[in-house]
């Protein structure tokens, strides 16, 4: 396989994998960012972000002088120029694209003739054809644009990047196309090569489908709730169902946070509505994620009597858990509606240090001294290795709301806990043990 001069610009979440990605490809890779901060870090093997494998992956690369990282590249030096900058929303959920075009103007001064953008970033339908149309006004009719949408999950960003369920290459041409899919050799995947505005939705596609299963699980696991039925078992029957599968994204808690999954849905919505078409289940999908906070913190004001004065504790900051990241935390909404009605609220997460508008005492019994309340909102071993009956010493009450089903709730009830579930009487089996 041909080593090809690729440059990354913008190096943030997306861009860092990319970049040492690429380069442990045995590409020739330069990241350039516009934060100088960043670059200096990433250039002295430095990652913030809590993604295991990726800060040794970096260092080899860096070591090897197969990947570096610089304010600027010099220009006509490359090959491939991949766009690895935000895309956020716009109030009406209209992507933002002002980073994505500064980008590709910076590209057509960096490019060689004949060479080619990848749009890495995820980004509504037809905008390679607006791009193209940018660089043709720029007098760089000769660049194209090929849409690499990324699929990875943040947490586990270098296992992804590695072993991806499938490439999808979009182009307007073949041997465009051909070059790019080339880029990804080393990678044993299904490569899908379609045109450009298919790959441009099928990244939206596949968040608006994964977000549709978790809204659909948080209303399954309401219902179940109110008949005391048991969510673990009804979920775990339609996992064992191939054609939904182990994977399934049936995880109930808070909603679907993080800094894809809401803009991802919001800009499908707005790229259909622009388009005059409604996607009714989308807006369905989209509506109960935006209840959940609320139905959490009704939950608590009325088994508190009221938020005013109440302190509780929220377990579980980050978006999920096993990132550190904090971007649309469903977790940190509900901290934020508790705390607007007068509750003092208190976080602990062992990936996180500090969360805006929130006292973060660093420890798991310190969050929990002398709490009224305490709500569980990350399905992690950590939550589940809390001794109920220490919980129970720590509080000032004994009362749990569990979003994602994190805890054994029999236990808890045991120590003396109210929680959000209804529990029914354990079934005997045919030996007289409990199940
Ligand atoms: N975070 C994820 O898990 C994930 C996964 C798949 C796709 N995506 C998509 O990837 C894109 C980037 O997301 P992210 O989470 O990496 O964002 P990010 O904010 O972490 O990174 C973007 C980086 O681009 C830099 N930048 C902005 N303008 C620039 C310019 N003109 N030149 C050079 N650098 C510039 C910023 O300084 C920042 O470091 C988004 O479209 C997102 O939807 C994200
Ligand atoms: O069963 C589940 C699974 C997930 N979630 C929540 O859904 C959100 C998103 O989770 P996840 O998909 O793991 O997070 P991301 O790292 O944001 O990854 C998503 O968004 C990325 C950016 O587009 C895509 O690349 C990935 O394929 C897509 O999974 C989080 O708040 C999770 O807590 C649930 O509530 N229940």
């Amino acid at each position: 396989m041909e080593a090809e001069r690729v440059l990354v610009i913008g190096v943030g979440r997306i861009g860092a994998v990319t970049a040492v990605g690429l380069a442990h490809l045995l590409h020739d890779v330069t990241g350039v960012d516009t934060n100088a901060g960043r670059v200096e870090e990433l250039q002295a093997g430095r990652l913030r972000e809590a993604e295991p494998g990726l800060r040794a992956a970096l260092q080899s690369a860096l070591r090897l002088r197969a990947l570096r990282f610089a304010p600027g590249a010099a220009p006509g030096g490359f090959d491939f120029a991949f766009l690895c900058v935000d895309t956020p929303p716009l109030p009406g959920g209209e992507p933002d694209l002002r980073q994505l075009f500064a980008a590709a103007e910076y590209a057509a001064r960096t490019l060689r003739p004949g060479g080619t953008v990848v749009t890495r970033s995820t980004v509504p339908p037809g905008t390679g054809d607006r791009l193209e149309a940018a660089l043709r006004a720029a007098g760089r009719g000769d660049l194209g644009v090929v849409h690499v949408p990324e699929f990875l999950r943040e947490g586990r960003a270098w296992e992804d990047f590695r072993e991806p369920d499938r490439i999808v290459v979009g182009a307007r041409d073949r041997v465009r196309c051909e070059r790019v899919a080339r880029l990804f050799a080393g990678i044993s995947a299904p490569v899908y090569r379609c045109d450009r505005v298919t790959a441009e939705l099928a990244k939206y596609a596949a968040n608006a489908f994964l977000a549709t299963t978790v809204s659909f699980a948080n209303e399954m696991a309401d219902l179940a709730a109110r008949l005391g039925a048991d969510p673990e078992v009804l979920f775990e029957t339609l996992r064992a169902d191939r054609r939904i599968g182990r994977e399934a994204y049936l995880g109930p808690g808070l909603g679907f946070g993080g800094h894809c999954l809401p803009k991802d849905t919001a800009a499908l919505e707005y790229v259909a509505a622009a388009r005059g078409l409604t996607l009714h289940q989308l807006q369905a999908t989209i509506r109960v994620n935006r209840e959940r906070v609320g139905q959490a913190a009704a939950w608590l004001d009325e088994a508190l009597g009221g938020l005013e004065g109440r302190t509780i504790a929220v377990l579980g900051l980050a978006f999920k858990p096993g990132t550190d990241d904090l971007r649309e935390s469903r977790a940190l909404a509900l901290a934020e509606a508790l705390a607007l009605h007068g509750a003092e609220v208190r976080g602990y997460d062992p990936l996180v240090r500090e969360a805006p508008g929130i006292c973060c005492p660093g420890t798991l019994p310190a969050a929990l001294e002398g709490a009224d309340a305490l709500v569980v909102a990350h399905r992690a071993d950590w939550v589940r290795a809390l001794d109920p009956c220490e919980a129970a010493a720590l509080m000032a009450r004994q009362l749990v709301y569990d979003a994602p089903g994190g805890i054994d709730h029999r236990a808890w009830a045991a120590a003396g806990f109210v929680t959000n579930r209804c529990l029914r009487e354990p079934v005997a089996a045919a030996d007289g043990s409990e199940r």
